[in-house]
């Protein structure tokens, strides 16, 4: 059996009871990509302090791993019990549908065990689901490299006054060779898109288009670290949040749409909060 099951976002102790039973029973224990712990705070030598939580060894599937060698942790999984942690749900924004699907083709039988992911951002912060447009990403600008796709996203929702979650990039450092040479991978503490850098690039985009959907005063609720003792929720315009530190990652950002009266009332919750 491949038991795939979500942490939540917290920390160590935001398993359920219904995961760690399944970690329990298992003989392997992977846990995906390693940028993933770091929203638990935990750095490449840390894992014990999942490890004593849960009672078991844990082994990093870094992306190589998983992509690659899926097929070995399926095959492990046909004739034992392995249990495969990600960070926030199993199917919250990233999905891992691709290893269901393998696995289902393989025969192995496939438990998801979910927990709280970034989805929760879409109601924490009072707007309602069923007023969310598409789920946008957006990446780190470089000097040659500034797309701008995700902007036809945005307008698509906010022409039918929609509102939109920004997931913001990621950039992981590929392992030092030093670490590599030594046979053992250490990673370099990866970089996390700010809500700040993000609205910086959504102002710098919306520079160029000839019929601005959203400006600086357009309202949006950034939220960071949420799930976790010190999640920081503030609602305000683009311009107001720009001032505003969010802290440490994780972060991500909703430009609000047209609102209902209820998350109206949500929002002023949130507004002056800093
Ligand atoms: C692709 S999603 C990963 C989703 C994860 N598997 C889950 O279920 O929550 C990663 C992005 O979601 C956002 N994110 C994830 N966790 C967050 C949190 N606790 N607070 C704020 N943003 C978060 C960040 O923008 C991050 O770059």
């Amino acid at each position: 059996m491949l038991y795939i099951i979500g942490l939540g976002l917290g920390d160590e102790k935001d398993i359920t009871l219904r995961g760690l039973e399944a970690i329990k029973k298992c003989s392997k224990v992977y846990m995906e990509a390693y940028t993933s712990l770091l929203s638990f705070g935990i750095t490449s030598d840390g894992l014990s302090k999942l490890e004593d939580v849960y009672g078991k060894p844990i082994i990093v599937a870094d992306r190589e791993m998983v992509e690659e060698k899926a097929g070995e942790i399926l095959l492990e999984a046909q004739v034992s019990d392995v249990a495969f942690l990600v960070v926030g749900d199993p199917f919250g924004a990233t999905t891992h549908s691709d290893l269901v699907v393998r696995a289902k083709k393989m025969g192995v039988d496939v438990k998801v065990v979910h927990n709280a992911s970034v989805m929760n951002a879409i109601g924490v912060c009072g707007l309602q689901l069923y007023r969310y447009g598409e789920t946008i990403s957006i990446p780190f600008f470089t000097d040659t490299w500034r797309p701008d796709s995700f902007y036809e996203k945005i307008k698509r929702n906010r022409e039918l006054g929609l509102h939109t979650l920004c997931l913001l990039d990621i950039k992981v450092k590929e392992p030092s060779l030093e670490s590599l040479c030594r046979g053992k991978k250490v990673y370099e503490p990866p970089r996390f898109m700010t809500i700040n850098t993000a609205i910086e690039q959504l102002l710098e985009v919306v520079q160029n288009q000839q019929e601005p959907v959203y400006n600086e005063d357009t309202t949006c609720v950034g939220l960071a670290r949420v799930g976790c003792e010190d999640q920081v929720i503030v609602a305000g315009s683009m311009k107001q949040l720009l001032t505003i530190d969010f802290g440490p990652p994780l972060h991500c950002l909703v430009i609000v749409g047209d609102t209902h009266p209820v998350e109206e009332e949500m929002l002023e919750f949130y507004k002056n909060q800093h």
